[in-house]
């Protein structure tokens, strides 16, 4: 579903991502942990197609991330959800359904258990008001409007930030469907606890190059991380020296 080749980000004597190779199969549900500015919304944003790499390859669906053709099969939900202050929840959800061709009807039913749900008038805007209710409404909104295509491929870029109990729980059902649908999800996040039991594989980024690339086969992810990096310098430390790649890649 994902293939990462030698991709390099540079951005005028500053590198983002180093070399960085990444293969994930159809089904597999990845976290991408690092410290801040190791790389991981760079990742993301190439992967979504918002980016080319200076040097390097990244295809998804076995096409270039930026082809025109890959945005039915992706769905991507960065940490400020793309929307348009001045619409309603629902012609939000309506104007997303058919820029992609999907069923105006499922759209709105993705509102059903979210906070969302008897708010389907308010105006986006309301959900811009800072407090942490309202920004959880904005986050979950900007998530039904990234999936309302039912990608195979769903991109979250801190998706719990700002969330409160009842947004994160609800983030937390529906990751968990998307799984057992058999979707492919690539999570960066530095709040591993909610998505434990979820996820599969482990990718840790460090000054934009993998550090440790493990299927995870039973153990929660934090308690991976844990073992890897009792000390927690690789999601806090920025300045730490860079150090080669200690595991060899998972292979698909
Ligand atoms: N448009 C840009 N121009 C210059 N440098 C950039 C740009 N975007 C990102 N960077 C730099 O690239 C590096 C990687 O940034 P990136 O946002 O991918 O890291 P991150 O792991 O997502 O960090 P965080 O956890 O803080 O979101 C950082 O040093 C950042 O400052």
């Amino acid at each position: 579903m994902i293939a990462v080749e030698s991709a390099s980000v540079r951005y005028a004597g500053h590198t983002a991502l180093a070399e960085v190779g990444l293969t994930v199969g159809e089904g597999e549900f990845v976290a991408l942990v690092g410290h801040n500015g190791s790389g991981k919304t760079t990742l993301l944003r190439l992967l979504a197609g918002l980016e080319e790499p200076t040097s390097g390859r990244v295809a998804v669906a076995g096409r270039p991330a930026t082809a025109l053709a890959v945005r039915a099969e992706r769905g991507y939900a960065p940490a400020e959800p793309p929307l348009y202050d001045y619409l309603t929840v629902r012609e939000q959800l309506v104007l997303a359904a058919r820029l992609y061709g999907a069923p105006v009807r499922e759209a709105l039913a993705a509102l059903a258990g979210t906070a969302l749900e008897d708010r389907p008038d308010a105006l986006v805007r309301e959900l811009s008001l800072g407090m942490r209710k309202q920004l959880g409404m904005r986050k979950q909104l900007g998530l039904l409007v990234a999936t309302v295509h039912r990608p195979r491929l769903l991109l979250l870029d801190e998706p719990t930030n700002g969330l409160d109990s009842g947004a994160a729980g609800a983030l937390r059902a529906a990751a968990a469907d998307w799984r057992d649908q058999g979707r492919t999800v690539l999570l960066c996040t530095h709040d591993l606890g909610w998505a434990d039991e979820l996820v599969s594989r482990l990718v840790v980024l460090d000054h934009g190059a993998v550090r440790h690339d493990l299927r995870l086969d039973g153990e929660t992810a934090t308690a991976a991380l844990h073992r890897l990096d009792p000390t927690g310098t690789l999601l806090t430390t920025a300045d730490s020296p860079t150090h080669p790649a200690s595991t060899e890649p998972a292979t698909p």
